[in-house]
This record gives structure tokens, sequence and C-alpha cells, in this order.
């Protein structure tokens, strides 16, 4: 069974296809009609498990697929990596028309995607995200781009895929450790826009720890349609969408400060969240009770929920770089209570006391 959702955003507006056995099925990738050439742009992990069959698929079309496979990692994620794409398209002759195709996980698709956004100015690109995060997340909404030492995706465009095609059966081959971290986005998504998506998950937690896959697609299902209705309101992210950022200012925090890698993504928002939270609640928002029930999904979760403790200048330092700070002014996403959201600076002494509480400081 497959579902179908559109990202709503006039005439950049593209189809997002949930369901199993996908990437077998060309007609999804109608998109690939009209290119010149397509490049299947994947890691050295998912290459070996996925991209002979996708590359079947997309042979179909009649034109050349090559496959450029990147050495794996968010420590890769980076300009030097970007340039091996760079390299690949104009060796083997790419144009306008060339359609990239990112296969695998958020890494991946976020170089792609921003491969494609400057590769001529603007080339099109499909998503197959191949990890739960992708699927929940990061292969919907246009983000794309590449970390600097100093900060989390300092560098990159808002460019839209023309289509996101989540196998659901990819995510068999998942390292338990990956799959939780997807589970993080899923989490953050019922808090901050679903409270009975949250109760869901919270009575979910063993079906989707289990990989199971009607647990699976409900969860890509309902976090693609939380994202998508987002993203369609503000796509640029001039309100809003910055709400999808619950957790990712203490986290990016946490990803740069441990060097990239260490903590995947999902494990530092995890983290991210609880601090959140316990922000939340001294902005006297939330109680400690809601605090304490959404750190004990992220803990059932297999997520970290004790940051690493750099101290409070250092998570100062770091948080100052984040992308929504304005003026100098660091703003966090803040849960007005379970399931709804809103950006707002805090006071200095306010997340210091949530430093010092969680173990951070
Ligand atoms: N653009 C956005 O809106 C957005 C949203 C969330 C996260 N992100 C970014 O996404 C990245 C994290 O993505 P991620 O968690 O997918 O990490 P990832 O891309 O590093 O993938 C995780 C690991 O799983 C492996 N893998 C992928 N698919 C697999 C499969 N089916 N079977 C076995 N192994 C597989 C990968 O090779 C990698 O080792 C971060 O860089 C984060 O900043 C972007
Ligand atoms: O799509 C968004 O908007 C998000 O914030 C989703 C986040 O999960 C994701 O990690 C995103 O890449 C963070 O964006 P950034 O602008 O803070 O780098
Ligand atoms: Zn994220």
């Amino acid at each position: 069974m497959m579902k179908t959702l559109e990202v709503d955003l006039g005439n950049r507006s593209y189809p997002i296809y949930i369901g199993t056995d996908l990437i077998d099925q060309p007609e999804l990738f109608n998109a690939c009609e009209k290119a010149t050439s397509i490049y299947i742009v994947t890691n050295t992990t998912v290459a070996p498990l996925y991209s002979e069959r996708l590359t079947k698929t997309l042979e179909k079309f009649g034109k050349p697929v090559r496959i450029i496979a990147l050495p794996d990692g968010e420590s890769y994620k980076d300009w030097k990596n970007l340039q091996l794409i760079f390299d690949d398209l104009l060796k083997f002759g790419a144009d306008r028309q060339t359609m990239l195709v990112a296969l695998g996980g958020g890494v991946i698709g976020d170089m792609t995607g921003f491969a494609a956004a400057s590769f001529m100015r603007g080339i099109r690109f499909i998503q197959v995200p191949t990890t739960l995060l992708a699927q929940v997340d990061s292969s919907v909404g246009g983000k794309t781009g590449i970390n600097h030492p100093l900060g989390k995706n300092m560098i990159g465009a808002f460019h839209q895929p023309v289509a996101v095609i989540a196998d659901l059966n990819t995510l068999k081959t998942l390292p338990p450790r990956e799959l939780s971290a997807g589970l993080a986005e899923v989490v953050k998504h019922g808090a901050i826009a679903d409270a009975q998506f949250l109760d869901w998950i919270e009575a979910n937690a063993k079906a989707l720890l289990a990989c199971d896959t009607d647990a699976m697609g409900h969860a890509v299902l309902r976090s693609c349609e939380i994202k998508s209705a987002v993203v369609s309101a503000d796509e640029r992210e001039g309100g809003i969408r910055a709400t999808l950022n619950f957790g990712h200012t203490f986290g990016h925090a946490i990803e740069a400060g441990m060097g990239y890698g260490e903590w995947l993504h999902g494990e530092a928002v995890g983290c991210g969240m609880v601090l959140g939270a316990d922000l939340s609640c001294r902005l006297k928002r939330i109680s400690k009770a809601d605090v304490e029930r959404l750190t004990k999904i992220i803990h059932s979760m297999n997520l970290p929920i004790v940051p690493p403790k750099f101290g409070v200048k250092r998570y100062m330092e770091l948080m100052q770089v984040d992308k929504k700070t304005e003026g100098g002014q660091i703003r966090y996403v803040i849960l007005e209570k379970i399931g709804k959201a809103q950006i707002e600076s805090a006071p200095d002494a306010l997340v210091k006391e949530t430093l010092s509480a969680t173990g951070a400081a």
C-alpha cells in the first residue's frame, strides 16, 4: 500500500510517496522523463544495499545513469565532499537537464540538494531517503547544505526536491542506533505540533523500536503531514518553520562542540529537547510533569538525556552562531504546552539554570 502527500508550494509543489518497495517503481520517478542524464548520489554504505535496484529502475528512462558514492558520515558533510559531486558532474558532461537522485540519509540528502541548488545555478533533484530521520524530516522541506567547523548547516540554500520517495523497506537494514536517532525527530513533531501523536508515540514505543512496518508507516506519514504543512505555510523560515528547530539550538551546539559525528544528529536533538523542555518549564509554560514525561519518552527511545559537560561559556558561544540568533540575541523554541511551540529569547540566567540542572555545566 502506498500513501501520497503533497507539499503545497505553488509551482514548486511536489509529492511525497510513502510505502514499501517503492524504489522498484519507475512511475514514481516520472520527473526523470525529461532528464538528459541521471546521477544517483549515495555513500559507500548505502550503495551496496540499494544502488543496483535503483539503477535498474532509473535505466527504464533510457538515459545514462551514473553513481557517485561519497564517504559515509556526518564529518564528510563538508565543502571537500561537495566538490567531489561537482567533479563527477563536470567530468561526465552533466547539464542543466541532469537529474540528481539522493539515495541515503540526511547527510546525502542535504549535500545532494545543495549540489542541485548550486550546480549551473540550479538543477532538479529527487529525494530517496533511506534512514528514518531522512524519511520523517530531512527529505522534506528543501533545507540543503553542509556544515562548517564553527557551526552546523552554516552554508546552504533552500532548494525543494521534485519528489520524495520514502521506501519503508529500506529501514529494515538500518542499525538500531540510527533508528533511535530518527525517532528523536518523530518525538519532536509530536511535541511541537500534535499532542495526540505524542500519546501514540508513547504507546507504540516498542513497535517503533522494533521497526514494525505499520508503526513506521504511521510515524513517517504523520511526521511528513506535520512538516509539509509547516513548510507550505513558511518555506523560508520567516516564522512558524522555526518551531521545527525545537531541541536544535542546544542540539547543534552539542554536535559542533563534540566534533561532527560523535553524537548522531538525532541523539543531539533528543538531548537538546530535554534542555528545551527544561527551559520551557523555567519560563513557566509547561509543567515539571511535562518535562519529566518528555524526558522519559526520549530516554525510552534509547537516546541520551544527559548533555556533554561543556560548561555555560562554551554552550553560549556555540549557540550564538545558531541561525535563529538575531542581533546577537539567541532565540529558542519554547513549548507553550505539549503540541504547541513558539520561538522567543530567554534570559541568560534561566538558560544557565537549565544548563546546570541538566548536567551541561
Ligand atoms: N534538511 C533538513 O531539513 C534536515 C532535517 C533533519 C536532519 N538533517 C540533517 O540530516 C543529517 C542526519 O541524517 P541521518 O540521521 O539520516 O544520518 P546519515 O545520513 O549519516 O545516515 C545515518 C547512517 O545510516 C546509514 N544508512 C542510511 N540508510 C541506510 C539503510 N537503509 N540501511 C543501513 N544503513 C543506512 C548511513 O550510511 C549512515 O551511516 C544531519 O546532517 C542533519 O543535519 C537535515
Ligand atoms: O526543516 C526544518 O526547518 C528543520 O528545522 C528540521 C530540522 O530537524 C533539521 O535538523 C534542520 O536541518 C535544521 O535546520 P537549521 O536551519 O537549524 O540548520
Ligand atoms: Zn533535525
